[in-house]
């Protein structure tokens, strides 16, 4: 039972039951209809009050003009829009949808990438219609409305012909009641006159209902009933006959510019001898807002038509999809060969006094060496830097300066008997010694990184030679060691790199972020182009729409997901000591959340622009927060209470214990991140299913 029949049912009770029976014999009964846009200071009352009546099987025209809420009234009869009191019953219940209406609304409503075959099959199978009937109704349809080619693309078509595919799509399943927001708009008088010709075949042969609105007046002569609207109530709500011979008058345009006249006289006498009237009037009015269920209310024909529409936008949008997809590639690349890698051929000044004939310079170690700063330089030169030899420490320094290399390094002229000086007589080394023994090292510190590498290189070079030296004098290189024992980490390696560090949260970010950007893009583009909208009054429900657009972005986020770790784990080799299938399980995990987040942008946002701006809004403090690419334990104290109740955060820890730790679902680090990521999808579904329930009114 669909949401529109529960509310039918709700209502059958009570003191409805009677009015009930009487609204059958017509197909749309609205009473004291009170619809306002807005708040206290910007207040636009659209229907004050306005009851509305239609018998079934005729051609009702609602006429009024720009602006005067024609379209409003009829999203309240779809149900598409809430009134803020009064009655609507619509084909014998409180809303219709589905098979029993047809809507072409007042924009397009159509996905310009399809065909015109392709989109009646979109419409006729959200209302359970078989291909073989739609074809005969295409063909029908496309001689009728003097349709193009029906294998040409609705962006193709003119304005006229792209209106014309939309009337087709409200006529497809032959429905029992057919609203029109202006369905001759654009249409020349020939092909004008056909389709109110079909229109008044199908209310005698077929008993169908049309309520239509239009901007041609005195196209409305052909109505059985016409509703002259102005300042949110009816003028006039009679046959056209009838009015233009109460007027003595053969143009409607002049019934409705007479009422129009009436009107403002009547409200000017009401408004100086009854002030309040028209409060106590709405006040009358019995709220029946009607209440919106959530109830999951799923039909197997429309998951299967979206799930087609889905498939067949992706095919007809190949390049973004394929972009989309090589978009985690080229990310994976560029990261996994960019960053957390050590630097290579950095440039350092060497100034050596002790041997400024190069070719001379001995690199052997051996206890009775004259040239030991050679043997320096060789195991630094092993650090894979590149060395420019200059004479003076002046010129060296100035090279630092002028930016042309990271750091000099200057070596004293009596280097190598001082060195050994300092290591025979240790304790009683003479302070020259000791000063002639160190290297003199100038850094230009701007790059954090290349001055700590530089530093870590100077450092472990020097160890390994002064080591090498200690043993070819029989001395154990351990006494002149830094006195720790570093023994083999538990966890990771023996030189940690940054890219293990960052990946477990470049996964993440990836796979979160890009099921954002298609989420949000493919449903946004869907509600701006009206054909959410469309396939609502089709019956559609916003669960179903969940469902199919999850299961399509689930398969294209699956492809991504597949090339994000192959790329890491297999191409570029990152650790992976844990479980693949948890690694799998939390990535999609990840993936559904970042469609959850989508889903919840293109329900709060209204353009593409906002919701690449909310996106890229979120992407900053996610990364920056979520201990991605530091620590968290670096960032102020209030930062890191944030960054808990980040999505990622959790997520990022849980993933970083399974790929460098092996870490199991048992450890509490690992179960967390799968919660966490897990609560916060639901809260951003909820807050989904919140938003579409809000922005219905
Ligand atoms: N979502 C909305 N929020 C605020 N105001 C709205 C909204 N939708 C419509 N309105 C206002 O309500 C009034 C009636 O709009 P509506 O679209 O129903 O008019 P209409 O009679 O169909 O006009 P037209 O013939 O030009 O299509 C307009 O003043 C419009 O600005």
């Amino acid at each position: 039972m669909s949401t529109c029949d529960n509310i039918a049912m709700e209502n059958f009770h009570g003191q409805f039951y009677s009015s009930l029976q009487r609204d059958r014999e017509y197909a749309i009964r609205v009473r004291h209809a009170h619809k306002q846009y807005g708040t206290n200071k910007n207040l636009c009352v659209v229907l004050d009050g306005l009851s509305m009546t239609v018998p079934k099987g005729i051609i009702y025209g609602l006429l009024g003009a720009s602006g005067c809420g024609k379209t409003t009234l009829l999203g309240c009869i779809l149900a598409r829009r809430r009134l803020n009191s009064g009655e609507i019953w619509a084909l014998g219940g409180s809303c219709v949808k589905g098979a029993r209406v047809g809507y072409m609304p007042q924009e397009l409503a159509l996905y310009q990438e399809f065909t015109i075959r392709e989109t009646l099959h979109y419409f006729g199978g959200l209302v359970g219609m078989r291909a073989k009937k739609i074809e005969d109704r295409l063909n029908f349809l496309s001689n009728l409305l003097m349709l193009p080619s029906v294998d040409k693309k609705v962006a193709d078509l003119s304005g006229g012909q792209q209106r014309r595919v939309s009337l087709a799509s409200a006529l497809v399943h032959e429905p029992e009641l057919l609203i029109l927001d202006e369905p001759t708009v654009g249409v020349d008088p020939v092909l004008r006159q056909i389709i109110w010709d079909h229109l008044v075949d199908i209310t005698q042969t077929k008993g169908t209902t049309v309520i239509m609105t239009s901007h041609y007046i005195d196209e409305m002569r052909q109505a059985h009933l016409i509703g002259l609207m102005r300042g949110g109530r009816f003028l006039a709500e009679e046959s056209p006959r009838d009015l233009l011979v109460k007027f003595s008058t053969d143009s409607l345009e002049e019934v409705f510019l007479r009422l129009s006249a009436n009107q403002i006289l009547m409200k000017e006498n009401e408004s100086n001898d009854m002030p309040g009237k028209r409060d106590s009037l709405t006040q009358r009015s019995q709220n029946l807002v009607e209440k919106s269920h959530f109830l999951p209310s799923i039909h197997w024909d429309h998951l299967r038509t979206l799930l087609w529409i889905n498939g067949l936008w992706m095919l007809r949008n190949l390049p973004v999809v394929l972009f989309m997809l090589l978009l985690p590639l080229v990310q994976m690349s560029l990261f996994c060969s960019a960053i957390g890698h050590n630097p290579k051929g950095l440039t350092v000044a060497i100034v050596n006094y002790e041997t400024q004939n190069l070719s001379n310079c001995d690199t052997t170690l051996a206890c009775n060496s004259s040239t030991l700063s050679c043997g320096y330089l060789y195991y630094l030169k092993g650090k894979d830097l590149n060395f420019v030899y200059y004479e003076s420490d002046y010129e060296a320094t100035n090279s630092v300066l002028k930016g042309k290399t990271y750091a000099s390094i200057v070596i004293k002229s009596n280097y190598t008997t001082a060195l050994q000086a300092r290591i025979a007589e240790w304790r009683d080394a003479e302070p020259w010694d000791i000063t002639a023994s160190e290297i003199d090292v100038l850094r230009d510190t701007t790059s954090k990184d290349i001055a700590t590498f530089l530093k870590i290189y100077m450092y472990e070079s020097f160890r390994d030679f002064i080591g090498g030296y200690l043993e070819s004098c029989d001395y154990s290189p351990r006494v002149v060691a830094v006195p720790f024992q570093w023994k083999k980490p538990v966890y990771g390696l023996n030189y940690p790199n940054f890219t293990d560090f960052v990946n477990p949260g470049m996964i993440l970010t990836t796979i979160f972020f890009l099921s954002v950007a298609l989420t949000a893009g493919a449903m946004l583009i869907q509600r701006n182009q009206g054909s959410i909208e469309r396939a609502m009054v089709s019956g559609v429900t916003p669960i179903e729409l969940l469902i199919t657009h999850i299961i399509t972005q689930f398969v294209l986020m699956m492809v991504q997901l597949t090339i994000v770790l192959v790329w890491s784990f297999v191409i570029f080799e990152l650790t992976l000591n844990g479980s693949v299938l948890l690694v799998t399980l939390l990535s999609i995990l990840t993936g559904f959340c970042g469609m959850c987040f989508g889903f919840a942008i293109s329900c709060g946002v209204d353009s593409e622009r906002m919701a690449t701006y909310t996106a890229l809004g979120s992407l900053f403090p996610l990364v920056m927060l979520s201990g991605i690419v530091w620590p968290i334990e670096g960032m102020h104290y209030l930062l890191q209470l944030c960054s808990i109740f980040l999505p990622l955060t959790k997520a990022t820890e849980s993933l970083r214990s399974i790929l460098q730790r092996g870490w199991g679902i048992t450890s509490p680090v690992v179960y967390m991140g799968f919660i966490s990521i897990t609560v916060w999808s639901l809260i951003f579904l909820l807050f989904s299913i919140v938003l579409l329930k809000v922005k219905k009114g």
